[in-house]
């Protein structure tokens, strides 16, 4: 019951959190300040929490295969602040800083620490339209698709975890 209460509350937080930080992210793109979070007023949210135990073969093995996360915007907490998560930038993997792209990464484990990560993922509402946002591409020509959430879903259920980004798979050709 406690654990409950606790996730509660977390998740009411964090969701709040998302709903700033997107306002902030519509402020610095030059759109409209609720732009961005009036497609996530109905969002669902996912919390994940992963537990990576310390490995002898630590340098053969990934934590985590090379994917990008399909939802609209991931916050991570390194609960024991045990490094792991990684970024590929410029064809090398670098410890993450945070980017608006959804950016390629992975997670390394340790010979003798082990690592604990909470994340919560924040896609839009189930009516959302998925795509380039009409405000970012006025004059401009489309390179992305817009679909549907149901289609979206489709997609990342077939793009396994490849190591493509996602949007490449959203790209037009
Ligand atoms: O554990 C981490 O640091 C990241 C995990 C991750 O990328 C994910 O769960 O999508
Ligand atoms: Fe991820």
């Amino acid at each position: 019951m406690l654990i409950r209460k606790t996730l509660e509350k977390y998740s009411k937080t964090l969701h709040g959190v998302s709903m700033q930080l997107f306002k902030l992210i519509s402020i610095n793109l030059g759109i409209e300040p609720e732009a961005i979070g009036k497609m996530f007023e109905n969002c669902t949210q996912g919390i994940r929490m992963n537990y990576y135990p310390p490995c002898p073969e630590a340098r053969e093995v990934l934590g985590l295969a090379p994917h990008s996360d399909a939802t609209g915007l991931t916050l991570l907490v390194q609960v024991n602040e045990v490094q792991g998560l990684q970024i590929k930038k410029n064809s090398k993997w670098i410890l993450s800083n945070g980017e608006y792209n959804s950016i390629e990464h992975r997670t390394v484990v340790d010979f003798e620490k082990e690592r604990l990560s909470i994340k919560a993922f924040h896609s839009p509402g189930l009516r959302a339209m998925i795509g380039p946002l009409p405000e970012l591409v006025k004059e401009k020509t489309h390179k992305y698709k817009t679909i549907d959430v149901q289609d979206y879903l489709k997609l990342i259920i077939n793009s396994k975890l490849d190591g493509k980004c996602l949007i490449d798979h959203m790209k037009i050709q």
